[in-house]
């Protein structure tokens, strides 16, 4: 029998709704998952880190304590998944992970990523070599750090003459674009549920705008449209990424008169956000839209997804075997099974960097005292 390849992926993403954990077998032809994990963050590291990523004066102590505090709940969640799952930890090559992208700024002259992550704890906490700092080596090579997932898209699905893009709709959405006689090419286009989370969670204290319902109540404010459609990012050419600091409450705020209904503002985003991501697929004739991430659970996202590509098929992951809440833990999973083996991830296509290269830092496990 053949032996498995099992590597453990961690993803706690933009929207901050907690932390994804994956194991995924890479000896079949597609990944295998194997178990997975989701925790919430308890609500004073949620606040903690909400604080930090929208830049809020806090002392630079609060910033050390809140890396530890969450290094402690990777660990924990690693090491729970590990015990439901009854594996041995031995037989884990490595884990994954990404840590909490708190400020993402890869303009020259001093670009960098900044995630939260304490990788050396959680190679003592579980015993398992872990891999972290996925996104620095890029960003030394001039490109943008993000988004990583479009190399692991190719590996996923390759090309066909059919276009393929894969969209994640996370706090901020992506997509990857695969296309038979084109190399990879992928970018953040924007606010994925970012906005339609701060908005709802600024005038209803709720987490998340269910299934689009509230958004579903109101009426698109054509004016507001057009002003949250001006800005510079959504006509700034690849590569790009963004994230929290750029797309937050602030930024919305700034662009409301106060006078509309708050549901029309909800209206308005998500018609910002579906047309945001569907925009530069306008230029294809057809293709297939496969999407992951939070956001492919907002069923009236997704209904305007396919209504503005009449012509494509709009699909989850789940329907080509990737689970589609897992996409980004399982893809973190194969970056460290690449940088473990030495394999540069080619990225020039994707983020611009000016060569492909081995992306991550290793922090070994120790061995056994005996
Ligand atoms: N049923 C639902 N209806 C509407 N939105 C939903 C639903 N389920 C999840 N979401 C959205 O998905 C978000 C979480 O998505 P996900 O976990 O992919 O984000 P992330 O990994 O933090 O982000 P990123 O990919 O930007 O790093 C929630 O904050 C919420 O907005
Ligand atoms: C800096 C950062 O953490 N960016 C995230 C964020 O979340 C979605 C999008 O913005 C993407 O660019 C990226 O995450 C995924 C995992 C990536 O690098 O592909």
């Amino acid at each position: 029998m053949q032996q498995a390849e099992l590597y453990i992926g961690v993803m706690s993403g933009t929207s901050l709704d907690g932390i994804d954990v994956v194991a995924v077998d890479f000896s079949k032809q597609q990944p295998t998952l194997i178990a997975s994990f989701n925790d919430q963050f308890p609500s004073e590291l949620h606040e903690l880190l909400h604080h930090i990523a929208l830049n809020k004066a806090l002392p630079i102590s609060q910033i050390g304590y809140a890396t530890t505090w969450l290094s402690q709940c990777y660990s924990d969640a690693i090491n729970h998944m590990c015990d439901c799952a009854g594996f041995d930890k031995k037989d884990v090559q490595a884990i994954g992970c990404h840590g909490q992208t708190v400020q993402h700024h890869p303009q020259p002259p001093y670009p960098y990523s900044i995630q939260l992550n304490n990788p050396s704890l959680i190679a003592a906490q579980t015993q398992i070599t872990t891999i972290a700092d996925f996104r620095s080596k890029d960003l030394a090579y001039g490109g943008q750090g993000a988004p990583l997932v479009p190399a692991f898209h190719h590996a996923l699905f390759g090309k066909s003459d059919e276009t393929v893009v894969v969209l994640n709709i996370g706090g901020i959405a992506n997509i990857s674009i695969l296309q038979a006689d084109t190399p990879v090419s992928g970018y953040d286009t924007g606010p994925g549920n970012i906005l339609l989370d701060s908005w709802i969670n600024h005038c209803r204290q709720l987490p998340m705008d269910e299934d689009g319902r509230w958004a579903l109540t109101g009426t698109i404010i054509p004016e507001l449209l057009t002003a949250l459609r001006h800005d510079d990012y959504f006509t700034q050419p690849a590569p790009k990424s963004t994230g929290r600091e750029h797309f937050n409450l602030d930024w919305l705020q700034s662009h409301l008169n106060h006078q509309e209904k708050p549901e029309d503002v909800q209206a308005t985003l998500l018609e910002l956000t579906a047309i945001t991501i569907t925009e530069p697929l306008q230029n294809y004739p057809s293709g297939e839209l496969l999407v992951c991430g939070g956001g492919a659970h907002n069923s009236a996202l997704m209904k305007r997804l396919q209504n503005q590509l009449p012509n494509w098929q709009v699909l989850t992951t789940d329907e080509k075997g990737i689970h589609s809440d897992y996409m980004e833990a399982i893809a973190f999973a194969w970056l460290a099974r690449q940088c473990l083996k030495g394999i540069a991830i080619d990225m020039p296509n994707i983020s611009g960097a000016s060569r492909a290269s081995i992306l991550g830092g290793i922090f070994q496990a120790d061995p056994i005292i005996r």
